[in-house]
């Protein structure tokens, strides 16, 4: 037997697909096969120890799931060998394994009790269950008085809280607001510490990265890649690019308007363009937009740019007015700015951005473009760091005793 907790040998898992719903009907009582197999996986091999953790990554119908329902029990391989050793906890599709009628004490009551807890057990985790979810009164109630979001804490703290061997998670994290995300992300960090391997699916390649060190692409049931999560998330959104339309690379943000001859009227913003479409992280990077001034004096027309991450994440924002620049016209009421950054500081990752056309004050907004100029950046290596961005730095030396260290921080 191998050393690895999880451990998947050239697995596969075909689904039997009827042509009419009456055929599985038909099959049954006519003893004949009217179906055909659909490989959802194909020769899967991986193996992951205590600890680490294994995010999947892959487009719609890739088989991420499949593996997920494998990995939890849920489903038998058809070919190769799954072995999962250890106590393991999965949250898989929102709501699976609820009871509607019952409470949120309940359910957590089964929800343990599906995963192997005695009854002492339960009775010692449930207060951290109902903590952890934050159902406040809500907890007594049945759960189909619950919103998506209020099922989702409750099933990831049912999953989380006991510190299974082995975590399986799956999209379902999306669903919960903001503030549950963190949270989850968060204690998901903790277990891991604690040595329980991770299983984690997302479309949000940034979680992945964040918290996976290892990652399985899957491409029409097969692995078209694994290995460190950087490598693999890297070389997915590489193919996602390169089969994007050409029409689709959104480099230069089209005119809404001729800009020639328009002079009268509200102020407008016309081209957006990027100087490539692609970056490497300290790379000159540079934005020109063009804008209409209409009928507005220049002093009175200010360009705003935000970077934005595809995860929603706001990365800078800065105004030609937080920056006192003034715009200058180029005498057929068309004003242009270029927006520089010498040494693009971010880090791997999908971008775009927000341009804003305001007034004065700031406050008044005559145009924007959001969501524009979709652009990505690649990090030379991985010893570049991680998060989003890279910042100055160094390392020093401490040469004093710890005493003396934590003196001058009290200092
Ligand atoms: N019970 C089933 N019977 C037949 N085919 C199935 C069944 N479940 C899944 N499939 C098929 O297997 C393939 C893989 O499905 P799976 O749900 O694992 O993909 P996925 O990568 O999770 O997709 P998504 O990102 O859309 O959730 C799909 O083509 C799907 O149609």
């Amino acid at each position: 037997m191998s050393a690895a907790v999880i451990h998947l040998q050239h697995v596969g898992v075909a689904y039997p697909r009827y042509t009419h719903p009456r055929d599985a009907l038909l099959e049954w009582v006519l003893r004949r096969p009217r179906h055909t197999l659909f490989h959802a996986l194909r020769d899967v091999s991986l193996s992951l120890d205590a600890g680490d953790s294994l995010g999947i990554i892959g487009d719609n119908g890739a088989g991420k799931s499949t593996l997920l329902k494998l990995l939890a029990g849920n489903l038998a391989p058809t070919a190769g060998t799954c072995v999962v050793q250890g106590r393991r906890s999965a949250l898989l599709e929102l709501g699976t394994g609820m009871q509607p009628e019952f409470s949120g004490v309940e359910n957590a009551r089964m929800g343990l009790a599906l995963r192997g807890l005695t009854h002492a057990e339960i009775t010692a985790k449930l207060p951290e269950v109902l903590a952890f979810a934050e159902l406040g009164e809500f907890a007594q109630q049945p759960v189909k008085t619950y919103s998506s979001g209020m099922v989702v804490r409750l099933v990831f703290a049912i999953a989380a809280v006991i510190e299974p061997d082995v975590l399986i998670v799956d999209e379902a994290l999306a669903v919960g607001d903001q503030y549950f995300q963190k949270k989850s992300l968060d204690r998901m960090r903790e277990i891991l510490r604690n040595g329980t391997t991770l299983v984690f699916c997302s479309h949000n390649l940034y979680q992945v990265r964040e918290m996976c060190r290892k990652a399985v692409w899957l491409e029409r049931g097969t692995v078209r890649l694994l290995g460190d999560a950087q490598t693999v998330v890297d070389a997915y959104q590489d193919a996602v690019r390169k089969r994007t339309p050409v029409g689709a690379d959104l480099r230069v943000c089209p005119d809404r308007c001729e800009l020639e001859g328009a002079h009268v009227g509200a102020p407008l913003l016309g081209n957006v363009t990027l100087n490539r479409p692609h970056f490497q992280t300290h790379d000159r990077f540079a934005v020109t937009v063009q804008a209409i001034r209409g009928n507005r004096p220049l002093s009175d027309v200010h360009i705003g740019i935000v970077i934005r991450r595809n995860d929603d994440i706001q990365c800078f924002g800065i105004s030609t007015l937080h920056d006192g620049v003034q715009m200058q016209d180029h005498g057929n009421g068309v004003v242009s700015t270029r927006f520089v950054i010498e040494r693009l500081p971010l880090l791997s990752g999908e971008y775009c951005l927000e341009v804003w056309l305001i007034d004065a004050s700031g406050v008044h907004v005559y145009d924007s473009r959001e969501r524009c100029c979709h652009f990505r950046v690649q990090q030379a290596s991985q010893q570049q760091g991680v998060g989003m961005a890279w910042l100055p730095h160094r390392w020093e030396v401490v040469v004093e005793s710890p005493e003396v260290a934590t003196d001058a921080v009290a200092a």
